[in-house]
């Protein structure tokens, strides 16, 4: 009889740890962190005295796990575009690390734990929101990429109903503040996106998918829509201010709003008068900075 060799036993724990990395990132995980902190926050501010930690707990990993089901079947059905691009063609599935029918029944398991635990968490508005998002990445936003430049707002629309998720999970009314807190997330799609359209938009012509850089490689149109997006940001960010009884608080609010907007919309002017490989780089930093920023204020304001 043989025994497993330290050696074999090396081989098998390096070949599952690389499985799990693969599968691990069909889920997008960075963009799908950034997701749970936006949801986080929708909870917190919605949340009063008394609030379940059990609901918070199944809200996150619930929406969590929908988002992951969402970015695997966006990824199985883009596995032969994304092949075509630079950027995208050493993914698992186009890589061929992953089989296409084990990332369908692995987004499907991921989609059917995500429902059952937002089911029995929070309940059916925010399950009803996560099914409404998840259709809209996959089913929407996918599709339509290789169709029009309407994607963009699409796509940005799943990528700001997280953050309702959460606020209506935690008791929120869709109000003021809840149909602000989606529109500041759709708002700032647009300038992150503006400037990844405009580094990636060789990639995406090599894909064929329609972007407002492949129709109008000169980069005004991403431009204009980066400003506009920015701009907006300024009065939409200000209205959760609503949820603060101190003057003080949402004095500051309002300062940090204003001077995080305007930094985003310095960043899009730059960018729009000169689209090139410095400016979309600094507007995409700029974008990865305003929201973690933006949320900060959130946190502060509704102490
Ligand atoms: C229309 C909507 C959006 C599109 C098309 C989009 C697209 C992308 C792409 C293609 C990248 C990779 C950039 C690169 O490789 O240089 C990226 C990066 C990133 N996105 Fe977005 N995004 C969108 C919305 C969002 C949303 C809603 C969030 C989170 C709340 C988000 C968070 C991030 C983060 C944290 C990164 C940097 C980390 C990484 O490269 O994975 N994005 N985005
Ligand atoms: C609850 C739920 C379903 C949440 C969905 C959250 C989510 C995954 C938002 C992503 C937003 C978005 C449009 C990303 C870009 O995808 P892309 O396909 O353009 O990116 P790629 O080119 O890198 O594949």
């Amino acid at each position: 009889m043989s025994t497993p060799t330290t050696t074999g036993v090396m081989t098998d724990r390096v070949a599952w740890t690389s499985r799990f990395a693969d599968f691990w990132e069909l889920t997008k995980p960075r963009i799908v962190a950034m997701e749970l902190i936006t949801i986080a926050m929708g909870f917190y501010l919605a949340a009063g005295s008394q609030w379940s930690p059990l609901v918070l707990v199944a809200t996150l990993l619930g929406t969590g796990l929908v988002a992951g089901s969402a970015s695997t079947l966006n990824m199985w059905l883009e596995r032969d575009l994304d092949a075509m691009m630079v950027r995208t063609a050493n993914r698992p599935l186009p890589a061929g690390r992953v089989v296409p029918w084990h990332a369908v029944v692995y987004g499907l398991l991921l989609l059917a734990g995500g429902v059952a635990l937002l089911a029995i968490g929070p309940g059916a508005p925010t399950l009803t929101l996560g099914l409404i998002c998840w259709c809209l990445y996959v089913v929407i936003y996918t599709p339509l990429k290789t169709r029009s430049t309407l994607n963009t707002a699409v796509g940005a629309a799943s990528g700001s109903l997280p953050i309702v998720m959460g606020w209506v999970a935690a008791g929120g009314k869709l109000d003021w503040v809840g149909c602000a807190l989606f529109g500041v997330l759709y708002l700032w799609q647009y300038p992150h996106f503006m400037a990844i359209a405009w580094r990636c938009k060789d990639d995406y012509q090599r894909g064929g998918y329609v972007m407002s850089t492949t129709v109008d490689p000169s980069g005004r149109r991403a431009g204009q829509l980066a400003i506009i997006g920015s701009l907006l940001l300024i009065p939409v960010s200000l209205v959760p201010i609503m949820v603060s009884d101190s003057m003080l608080l949402s004095s500051a609010y309002a300062i940090w709003c204003v001077l995080l907007a305007g930094v985003y919309l310095w960043a899009s002017v730059v960018f729009a008068r000169s689209p090139g490989d410095v400016s979309s780089r600094l507007l995409l930093r700029a974008s990865l900075i305003y929201l973690p920023c933006w949320i900060l204020g959130l946190f502060l304001v509704a102490i």
